[in-house]
């Protein structure tokens, strides 16, 4: 199972490569040369020790000879220089186009995936984990295969010179070799422990990073620095764990692999002193089968680097194949905008939060979604805002399905906003602007005085020159939100949804913003979320959601005399309203 996860971790590995295998090829190609130009000095050295001990006594056969291992020695640097650039371009090329896929990816999946998955994981895969193929992919593929294809071609040309001293060079492998497979026992199932283990301090930081305002406020940074403390304690502690297993493999692989001369050179002696091997090939072989042992334990070291990509393209797969929102490229023309859902069944994973809506949404008219906290209101609104596919049943737009309205053709039918929308780090100017490019800046002053947020927006120094910061931050909830509003009614689209988007103002400036927003949409069409039920008495239609059905619909005053539900939370809501006013 494991394999077969590797290897189609593998595959997807090859497929992203594609287009550029061609530069890896070269560059295995001229890192081969690199490492055969490395192995020069080590003839030359042999053939000088030879000459000396014949009593060659010629200066210039040294001269020529440390020529040779210098160029050899130059040649080596020069081509590995030369395919590390090559597998490097070709590497940044292939993170290009992950990168591009991921990306490309989350403008096609259902925007509530994004919304429902932490922006850190997003950034984690986008931007860690596609760098951290780089060494596998630069390094390991030309590095790896010429490390492992020298030594075969020295033990072969061992093998040429004297099979039994070939043999004999290769003593120390096998117990290398038990070494290693000591080493990278149960490697996946730890690899991913540890994988986890780091998941898990990596969540606990941000929980306590962006958690640290709550922290502070109610004193719980002890509590929370103990936990804190406590995974990054448990990540240490596997790490260190781990590598105490797998230590005194480590330790002997290292120091018997490399020990070839332990049996080249008593061998070697003995064959040399029974006349069976001449001190030229005696020579030879004990410096050449010095340099066997090393690109061999070299290519070794990437192998971490290979068992860990499985895990890497995994979680980038992960993003890559979610399933997108199928919708076709094509505009296509919409009778009108009344709204239509049939028998909507929808579930978040395996479990159903809506059993079969149908509701009628007719267009010019302001609708309120009403209900208990968790009733299914936002999730109504997201399935017509078209942020996730119902599981079943249907939305219509006039006459279509909403299915079959391209994207860019519906973000010009349809504006959400919802509590939480996103302010860019720039001028006020320009995150209103966002809502239409087009729109000068006296068509942004204009909607802003028309959504009521033009007199708070003059109070700032900088007016609209201001700079509301990373997510707005500059900005209280309320003044965000009023922002966003203005952007939502710039684009001047027929249906908008506001879901919730006045929750953090105060009782006043919602009523501001109701009115203001009640006269902007005047000839469109309105779905509103309000939890304050007196902002949605004058809808012309009251939807009460409960448990993921339509409980009742009609006028405030229908409903306060046909549903019991409503009566009760208008009753609440009334009683609410009353205490804010008698504790002022
Ligand atoms: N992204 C999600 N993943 C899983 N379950 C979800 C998700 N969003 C909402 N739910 C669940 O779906 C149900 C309906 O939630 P929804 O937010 O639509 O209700 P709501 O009526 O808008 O609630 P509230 O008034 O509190 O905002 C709830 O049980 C909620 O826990």
């Amino acid at each position: 199972m494991d394999r077969e996860k590797e290897t189609s971790s593998f595959s997807r590995l090859m497929e992203f490569t594609k287009g550029f295998q061609g530069r890896y090829v070269l560059s295995v190609i001229i890192a081969i040369i690199g490492v055969a130009c490395g192995l020069i000095p080590y003839f030359m050295v042999s053939k000088m020790l030879v000459a000396l001990l014949d009593g060659n006594k010629e200066v210039s056969f040294y001269v020529t000879q440390c020529l040779i291992a210098g160029v050899g020695y130059l040649g080596k640097s020069l081509f590995h220089n030369v395919s590390t650039y090559i597998s490097h371009k070709a590497t940044f090329a292939v993170i290009s186009v992950i990168r591009y896929q991921v990306v490309k990816k989350l403008s096609n999946v259902p925007l509530g995936y994004i919304l429902d998955t932490p922006s850190g994981k997003f950034k984690d895969t986008t931007v860690e984990k596609i760098d951290s193929i780089e060494p596998t992919l630069a390094h390991v593929v030309p590095e790896m295969t010429s490390n492992f294809l020298v030594p075969i071609a020295i033990v072969i040309y061992l093998f040429v010179i004297d099979w039994r001293m070939a043999l004999v060079s290769l003593i120390t492998l096998p117990v290398g070799f038990i070494c290693y497979m000591g080493m990278m026992n149960g490697y996946g199932e730890k690899y991913a422990g540890m994988i986890e283990k780091e998941k898990e301090m990596s969540a606990v930081t941000v929980e306590y990073i962006n958690g640290i305002e709550v922290i502070k406020a109610f004193n719980q940074s002890a509590t929370s620095y103990k936990r804190f403390t406590t995974v990054v304690r448990a990540y240490s502690n596997y790490s260190i764990n781990w590598m105490r297993s797998v230590q005194i493999y480590f330790a002997m692989g290292m120091a018997i692999w490399p020990a070839v001369l332990v049996g080249v050179l008593p061998v070697g002696a003995y064959f040399y002193m029974t006349g069976s091997l001449t001190s030229a090939s005696f020579i030879m072989i004990m410096i050449l089968s010095l340099g066997i042992m090393g690109p061999l334990l070299a290519a070794m070291g990437y192998t971490d680097d290979l068992a860990k990509i499985g895990a890497i393209v995994k979680d980038i797969c992960e993003v890559i194949d979610q399933p997108e929102l199928i919708r076709p490229e094509k505009e296509t023309t919409i009778s009108d905008y009344d709204i239509s859902l049939k028998d909507v069944h929808f579930s978040y994973g395996d479990s159903e939060v809506l059993h079969g809506i149908n509701l009628e949404i007719p267009k010019n008219t302001v609708t309120a979604f009403v209900g208990p906290s968790g009733g299914g209101k936002s999730t109504i609104a997201k399935l017509i805002a078209s942020l996730w596919d119902v599981s079943s049943g249907s939305i219509s737009i006039g006459d279509k399905d909403i299915k079959d309205i391209s994207l860019k053709q519906f973000s010009h039918v349809m504006t959400y906003v919802s509590q939480d929308n996103y302010l860019f780090d720039d001028t006020i100017m320009n995150n209103i602007r966002m809502g239409n490019p087009d729109a000068s800046d006296e068509e942004v002053v204009q909607i802003a005085k028309d959504s009521g947020c033009h007199e708070f927006i003059m109070s700032l120094e900088q007016g609209y020159q201001t700079i509301v910061g990373g997510a707005g931050g500059h900005l209280s909830g309320g003044e965000r939100q009023r922002i966003t509003i203005a952007r939502a009614m710039l684009r001047n689209t027929p249906i908008v949804i506001l879901d919730e988007a006045t929750a953090y103002t105060d009782p006043e400036n919602e009523a501001v913003i109701q009115r203001a927003v009640a006269k902007l949409v005047d000839g469109k069409t309105l779905i509103v979320i309000a939890h304050r039920l007196s902002t949605i008495t004058d809808s012309d239609k009251i939807v009460v959601v409960d448990n993921g059905n339509i409980h009742a619909q009609g006028t405030h005053d229908e409903l306060l005399k046909s549903d019991e539900l409503y009566k009760s939370m208008w009753l609440s809501h009334i009683q609410s309203k009353d205490k804010e006013v008698s504790n002022v």
